[in-house]
C-alpha cells in the first residue's frame, strides 16, 4: 500500500488556488473537468515532489470544487495538512501581508498554523526542525512580535 492524496473540497476554486499555490508554493500536476459530475479536480504537488508526483500519479493534495455551491462544514476529525518549509518567519509574515490569519504565529521558530479559505488548518513546520508533538499553546492570532 502507498499513500496518495488528501482531498479536500474548497468552495472558491480561484481563492485556493492563489492560498495553496501563489501563497503556500505548491504547483498544479493536472486538474480533471467533469460536465457530467459538475465539478473540478485540482492536483497539487510540492515543488521539490512534482516529478515523483508525476510518476507514482500521486500528487499530495485534490482540490475538489463543486460548480453547485455546497456548504462545507468540516469534522472535528479532521485536523490539518502539515508542510515543510524552508523559512517559516518568511512564509508567515508573507501570508500575512496577503490577509492569510496565522493562527498560531511560529515564535518557536519551529511551528506555525494558518488556515485555508476554506478554513483547513495548515501547519507550517521548519526545515531542519524535529517533529515533535506540539505544546499546548496559547497564543493571540497575528498579535505581538513573533
Ligand atoms: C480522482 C480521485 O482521486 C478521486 O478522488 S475521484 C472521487 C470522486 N470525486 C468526485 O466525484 C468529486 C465530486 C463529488 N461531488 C465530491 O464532492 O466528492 C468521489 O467519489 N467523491 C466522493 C468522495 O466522498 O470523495
Ligand atoms: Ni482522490
Amino acid at each position: 500500500m502507498e499513500y496518495l492524496h488528501t482531498m479536500v473540497r474548497v468552495s472558491d476554486l480561484n481563492a485556493s488556488l492563489d492560498f495553496y499555490c501563489q501563497q503556500l508554493g505548491l504547483i498544479e500536476t493536472h486538474r480533471k473537468e467533469s460536465e457530467r459530475g459538475r465539478f473540478t479536480l485540482v492536483f497539487l504537488a510540492a515543488p521539490s515532489q512534482v516529478e515523483a508526483a508525476a510518476q507514482t500519479q500521486s500528487p499530495l493534495l485534490e482540490l475538489t470544487y463543486n460548480w453547485d455551491p455546497e456548504a462545507y462544514s468540516g469534522g472535528r476529525n479532521f485536523g490539518h495538512l502539515a508542510f515543510r518549509v524552508d523559512d517559516i518567519y518568511q512564509l508567515c509574515q508573507q501570508l500575512q501581508n496577503n490577509g492569510v490569519t496565522i493562527n498560531r504565529p511560529p515564535r518557536d521558530g519551529h511551528m506555525a498554523f494558518v488556515r485555508s479559505p476554506d478554513g483547513i488548518s495548515i501547519e507550517l513546520l521548519q526545515k531542519g526542525e524535529p517533529l515533535s508533538p506540539a505544546e499546548p499553546w496559547i497564543s493571540q492570532p497575528n498579535v505581538g512580535e513573533w
